[in-house]
């Protein structure tokens, strides 16, 4: 293994990495669950007691064997790249939603996702840091220009017009401009009705990358 400014080459072949995915993937998707469970439970206590020893019993099977630090974003000379522990698109990060992206061309992509009691700020409405965070993400990877260079977050402006429901929502990103090694993008978040919020934000590629 080596290591890019904290990009790592890790040489898992495909079949393999498809192999993790296809256990880790729907096992974060019960963790989610549990997240959503947790929080909207109305069992008695007792009921509550008993589930909380059999989550420690689950926890301490996966801490058999554990990566020393976080998972990282990874990549192997087959062409492929993960991110599992990602907060945004991380398949095996139950925080993550996770956020599918659609990059429409370079510049420009587009998102949908549902948001549930996990991402409550003010009562039925997001939390405007988890609208901040998805915006965040989807404007990086944006400037990114279909991964061809890396680009991290230097300033963002978000504009909060009205709450955002929790349920259905829909990102939108694009390129609005370039000047040397600043991007900046236009985005936004919202429900059927229009945008929620509205951000802007410029992306720098850092001097190390160039
Ligand atoms: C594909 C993956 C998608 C990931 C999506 C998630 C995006 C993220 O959340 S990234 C994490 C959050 N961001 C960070 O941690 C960034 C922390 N900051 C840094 O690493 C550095 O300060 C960094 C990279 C932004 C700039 O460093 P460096 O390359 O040395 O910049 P520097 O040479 O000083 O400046 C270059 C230009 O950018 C401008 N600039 C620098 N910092 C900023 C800033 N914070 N805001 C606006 N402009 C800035 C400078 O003024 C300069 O402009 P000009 O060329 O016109 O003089």
């Amino acid at each position: 293994m080596s290591e890019f400014g904290g990009f790592i080459q890790d040489e898992v072949a495909n079949d393999e990495l498809d192999r993790i995915e296809a256990a880790y993937g729907p096992l974060a998707a019960a963790v989610r669950e549990l997240v959503d469970a947790t929080i909207r439970s109305t069992v008695p206590p007792e009921e509550a007691a008993l589930a909380l020893a059999e989550v420690e019993a689950v926890v301490k099977r996966l801490r058999a064997q554990q990566m020393p630090g976080p998972a990282g974003v990874r990549f192997n000379s087959e062409g492929r790249a993960w991110n599992w522990g990602n907060a945004v698109v991380g398949l095996r990060n139950a925080i993550a939603p996770p956020l599918e992206i659609v990059h429409v061309r370079s510049g420009l992509a587009h998102a949908n996702v549902d948001l549930g009691a996990a991402y409550e700020g003010p009562p039925g409405l997001v939390h405007g840091g988890a609208t901040a965070l998805l915006l965040d993400h989807i404007m990086g990877e944006t400037a990114a220009a279909a991964f061809t260079r890396v680009t991290f977050t230097g300033t963002l402006t978000m504009v909060y017009r009205r709450g955002t429901p929790l349920g259905p929502l829909r990102l939108d990103a694009r390129i609005d401009r370039e000047e040397g090694r600043k991007v900046w993008v236009v985005a936004s978040i919202g429900d059927e009705e229009g945008p929620t919020v509205e951000a802007e934000g410029i992306f720098i590629i850092p001097r190390w990358a160039t």
